[in-house]
């Protein structure tokens, strides 16, 4: 065991779903500084995508298997700081500089820092850096405003990143509601360049004291927590340096739910295809889910296959009615999986309706469903499904 002096500091990233997280991460991941940082991803859904997108240089990626909406993963990032910290101390891996874990947009983020503060083994080894916080100035304060993790995760932070300024009119509104939930964090514009250096994760030790008074007590009903909040994950694993798990197979989760840490109607669902996608169709698909049902589209993560050069994939990108432009990979990141691979979080929209919409678009057929005509003309009918 090291001693506390040589503790390796921790940031946590966070922000809301597809606040612009691993967007900075990546320009930060370019600053030389970042060498021997290791990155812990943890990503919701069943199927991964952040791996793919997030570029490293190195086999520094590691991603926490499961984001599963109802469970915080504190157990699972436990797991995964005490390998890396044994892989480093027996030299499996190269010595690790700084360790930077992205959350999910949905994560509570005290139990994470919990993991970290709270658990005797990690904390001897690793200490809590700081928070680093990305607020989206486009959908940031109807995100504050609806979600509570979204507050938590401005309120823990030493770093409140801006993004999407460009994109958005007067941020006036947010950084006042921003500086209410935390008057002391420094607050900078995503586009800056002192957000986009290493410099940007190195805080000090983190310290509850100088945040509203709610953080403290967050932290402190996050250390009684654990004891009652029990995951049996059937396929409870992690992976890291590069060796990432195929997450296509049905995933039996087992755990008592926890109402109280997320929101019921909020769930998590992945469309596979194989073959590839008739870019008109992906378009009105697109068109139509972010037009009819853009407000329940909380987030939606794709890598497509288009017929028309199904070598270079697309990457969408959509946080609820905002389509971002899509992006042309030069390549498959990984050339032996070239499925379409879509992720949606939605809040009161149903799996089985979106995944009837994607059918209809695509021209599969089936006889008790209305074809793609009939939906582009009326977009909310879909037979049997009330929304
Ligand atoms: N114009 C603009 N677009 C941005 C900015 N930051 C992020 N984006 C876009 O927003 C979309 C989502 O960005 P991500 O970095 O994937 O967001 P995220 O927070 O990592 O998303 P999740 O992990 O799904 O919660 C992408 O299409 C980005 O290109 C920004 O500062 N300006």
């Amino acid at each position: 065991m090291s001693a506390l002096n040589d503790r390796i500091p921790v940031t946590i990233l966070t922000g809301f779903l597809g606040a612009g997280k691993s967007t900075l991460l990546n320009r930060i991941l370019k600053d030389p500084e970042m060498k021997d940082a290791a990155v812990i991803i943890n990503e919701f859904g069943d199927v991964g995508i952040d791996h793919l997108l997030v570029e490293s240089s190195g086999d520094s990626i590691i991603e926490l298997s499961d984001g599963c909406l109802c469970c915080t993963v504190r157990g699972e990032l436990v797991d995964t700081l005490a390998n890396l910290m044994d892989a480093v101390q027996t030299g499996r891996v190269k010595p690790v500089k700084r360790v930077v874990i992205e959350t999910t947009g949905l994560a509570d983020p005290a139990p994470v820092m919990q993991a970290i503060m709270g658990n005797p083994v990690i904390a001897a080894n690793f200490e809590l850096d700081g928070v680093v916080t990305v607020v989206d100035a486009v959908n940031g304060l109807q995100t504050l405003d609806n979600h509570e993790e979204a507050r938590k995760q401005a309120a823990v932070a030493d770093r409140l990143i801006v993004s999407k300024t460009s994109l958005a009119g007067a941020t006036a509104g947010l950084e006042q509601r921003l500086r209410a939930l935390n008057p002391r964090a420094a607050m900078m514009d995503a586009d800056s360049t002192d957000a986009s250096s290493a410099a940007v994760l190195v805080n000090g030790l983190y310290d509850p004291a100088t945040k509203i008074a709610d953080v403290g007590r967050w932290l402190r009903d996050e250390d009684g927590h654990e004891a009652h909040h029990h995951h049996d994950h059937a396929g409870g694993h992690h992976s890291y340096l590069h060796d990432h798990h195929d997450h296509d197979g049905a995933h039996a989760h087992q755990h008592a739910h926890d109402v109280n840490r997320h929101d019921a109607s909020i769930r998590s669902f992945s469309i596979i295809e194989g073959k590839p996608i008739d870019p008109m169709a992906l378009e009105m698909f697109i068109d139509l889910l972010r037009s009819a049902h853009g407000e329940n589209l909380l987030r939606m993560k794709a890598i497509v296959s288009v017929s028309d050069r199904p070598e270079r994939p697309l990457v969408l990108h959509g946080v609820q009615s905002i389509f971002h432009p899509p992006v042309r990979l030069a390549a498959w990141p990984d050339p032996s999986d070239r499925r379409t691979r879509m992720v949606l979080i939605t809040k009161g929209l149903p799996e089985a309706f979106v995944k009837e919409l994607f059918d209809a678009f695509l021209g599969k057929p089936r006889i008790d469903r209305p074809d793609r005509a009939a939906l582009s003309d009326n977009p909310l009918a879909i037979p049997g499904m009330r929304m």
